[in-house]
C-alpha cells in the first residue's frame, strides 16, 4: 500500500513575526487536505509562536544538537526544540553538512538524540554536481543513508529526504528517472538497513519543487512526499502543492 503523502516546508533562515500570518494561512489549507501529512520547519525562534497559534498543524525544527546539554553556544538541543513544541526535526540538511562541516555520524546522533526525546526525525541525503557527474550519485546518497541510519529506526518517527544539492533553490529539478533511480536504490538500502519496516518509511524529493511539477515529482514511484524550501514560504506557493499531494 502507498504511504500517506507527506509535504514539509522548510523556512531555513526566513521569517520573522510577521510570517506567522503565512504559517496559519498553511496550516488552514492543509486542514482542508486531511488525506495528506503537511507541516512547516520554520526557524526555531517561531516555533513556540507557530504550535500556539495552529494547534493541528505540525510544526518541526531545522535542527538540534546531539548533546542533551553544554558548552555548546548557539545550539539548541532535542528537549528545547520539543519545548517550544516542535514534533520533529530535519536533519542533516546539505546546507548544514556544508556550512556547518556536519557529518554523517553527527547526523546519526542527532536522529539518536531526536528520537529519545520522543520527537520524529527527516534525514537529509543528496549528491553534488561533480558527484553525479561522475558516475556517484547513488553510491553518495546510499553511504550517506548508511553513515547517518539511526539505532532503532523506525517508520513511526523516521522520514528520509533525497535533495540533490544542485537542484535546491536553482529551479533544476532532475529527470522523472533519476529520481525514480534514486529513490528505489534508497528503498533498497533501507531494507538491507531494517529489513522488513523500510518499505513504511517516507521518501521525500527536495530540491527546487513547486507548484507547477509537484504532481509529477509526487507521482514517481517510492516519491511519497516533498522537502520544500522557497516554494513553501507562502500558502499562494505552498498549497498548490499540499494540493498536489492529495490528488496524487
Ligand atoms: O533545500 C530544500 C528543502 O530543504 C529545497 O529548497 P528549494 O525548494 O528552495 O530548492
Amino acid at each position: 500500500m502507498a504511504n500517506r503523502k507527506y509535504i514539509v516546508g522548510n523556512w531555513k533562515m526566513n521569517g520573522l513575526n510577521d510570517q506567522l500570518s503565512d504559517i496559519a494561512d498553511i496550516a488552514s489549507i492543509a486542514a482542508n487536505h486531511p488525506s495528506v501529512d503537511a507541516a512547516i520547519c520554520p526557524p526555531v525562534t517561531l516555533i513556540a509562536s507557530a504550535v500556539s497559534q495552529n494547534a493541528a498543524f505540525s510544526i518541526g525544527a531545522q535542527d538540534c544538537h546531539f548533546n542533551e546539554k553544554g558548552a555548546h553556544t548557539g545550539c539548541v538541543s532535542a528537549a528545547m526544540i520539543k519545548q517550544a513544541g516542535a514534533s520533529f526535526s530535519i536533519l542533516g540538511h546539505s546546507e548544514r553538512r556544508a556550512d556547518q562541516h556536519e557529518t554523517d555520524a553527527d547526523v546519526k546522533a542527532k536522529a539518536e538524540a531526536v528520537h529519545a526525546n520522543g520527537l520524529g526525525a527527516i534525514i537529509c541525503v543528496g549528491e553534488t554536481e561533480e558527484e553525479r557527474d561522475a558516475g556517484q550519485a547513488v553510491d553518495v546518497v546510499c553511504g550517506q543513508l548508511q553513515g547517518s541510519f539511526p539505532n532503532g529506526a523506525d517508520a513511526k518517527w523516521l522520514t528520509i529526504a533525497y535533495e540533490p544539492v544542485w537542484a535546491i533553490g536553482t529551479g533544476r529539478v532532475p529527470e522523472a528517472a533519476d529520481v525514480e533511480e534514486m529513490h528505489a536504490a534508497i528503498r533498497q538500502k533501507l531494507g538491507e538497513l531494517m529489513g522488513d519496516g523500510a518499505d513504511a518509511v517516507r521518501i521525500l524529493y527536495g530540491g527546487s519543487m513547486n507548484g507547477g511539477n509537484a504532481a509529477e515529482l509526487l507521482a514517481v514511484p517510492n516519491v511519497d512526499g516533498g522537502l520544500v524550501g522557497g516554494a513553501s514560504l507562502t500558502a499562494e506557493k505552498f498549497g498548490p502543492i499540499i494540493e498536489a499531494a492529495a490528488a496524487s
